[in-house]
């Protein structure tokens, strides 16, 4: 279960457009990798040449060390690619748009009530796809892409386009498939998201991959100071300075900002000094990351 996906240096030019330049990294099996970036990153050129469905001008894509470019049945019918919504059959019910495409792939016949379910839409079986809401229809495809069982699934922005409570309900079914032992591949521009959900992600910017790694080592490697935050009623910025291990205690708007690269330490002092009201906690996330990386503010 589960396959290896390596992209090895692929290339992809568009005129002068380098939508992928020296792209390289590897997905391993069972993992669950994204490819993180803002528009016009090159993640889908890249997603393409690693589902085979584009040749790379240069480098190698590969699955399970075969070429997908191929397209060798055998391979084929290992990994799943998610299509866009806008590809569904016309006036098709969800079962009857799953059955279609389970008879396309040479699918084993009699999935398509248990994959229903396992979406979350056996209650809308029989809804005209362009009746269900975006984030049913995201589902819809996501079941198309495993109507043949893949152990790799590629997905190309699953939540775009979806309201912040319907991304959530979706990412407990993409975190479903790869605890299930799949190979999951996203892209994303939601830093969030890629931090919720992947093992590793690649950091790309036009066409490159600036980075790749697990979410919180690529937090942990900008050595940027925790903040932490208590209501002004329980410490004063002054108190808060004399803190050990405190670097900078000012007053904001809602409570006392404690900056500090030892939050433990700050963390049971506050503790000890019955300080703990209204408490929060900010460490680094991605966005600093793609700071740090490009000296631009991350813009999706
Ligand atoms: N078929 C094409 N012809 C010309 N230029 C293209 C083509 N496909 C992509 N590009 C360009 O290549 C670059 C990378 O595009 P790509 O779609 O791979 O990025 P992306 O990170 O997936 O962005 P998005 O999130 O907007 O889809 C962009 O500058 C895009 O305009």
């Amino acid at each position: 279960m589960g396959l290896r996906v390596e992209a090895d240096h692929l290339e992809m030019a568009y005129g002068a457009v380098r939508a992928a330049d020296d792209v390289s990294f590897t997905v391993e099996p069972g993992e669950f990798f994204g490819l993180l970036g803002p528009n016009g990153a090159g993640k889908t050129t890249t997603l393409e040449m690693l589902e085979g469905l584009r040749r790379p001008q240069g480098g190698q894509a590969r699955i399970d060390g075969r070429d997908p470019s191929k397209r060798e049945p055998e391979l084929l019918s290992r990994f799943g690619v998610q299509l866009q919504s806008s590809a569904f059959f016309d006036r098709l019910s969800a079962r009857e748009q799953l059955d279609t495409f389970g008879a396309l792939y040479g699918a084993e016949p009699g999935r398509t009530d248990a994959l229903l379910a396992e979406v979350g839409l056996a209650e809308h079986a029989g809804v005209r796809a362009e009746k269900l809401s975006g984030g049913q229809r995201q589902r819809l495809s996501i079941a198309c892409a495993l109507v043949h069982d893949p152990d790799l699934v590629f997905l190309d922005e699953p939540t775009a386009a979806l309201d912040p409570q319907a991304r959530r309900n979706l990412w407990d079914l993409l975190e479903q498939l790869n605890d299930s032992g799949r190979t999951v591949v996203l892209t994303t521009h939601y830093m969030e998201e890629a931090e919720a959900l992947c093992d590793r992600v690649a950091i790309m910017d036009h066409g490159r991959v600036l980075t790749v790694d697990t979410p919180a080592a690529l937090v942990r490697g900008l050595d940027r100071p925790v903040r932490i935050g208590v209501a002004t009623d329980v410490l004063s910025a002054a108190d808060g300075a004399s803190i050990g291990g405190v670097e900078e205690a000012s007053e904001d708007g809602d409570g006392i900002v404690l900056t500090t690269r030892r939050p433990a330490d700050v963390l049971t002092e506050l503790a000890a000094r019955d300080a703990l009201a209204g408490l929060s906690v900010r460490g680094a996330t991605l966005e600093d990351v793609f700071l740090e990386l490009t000296g631009r503010e991350y813009r999706a």
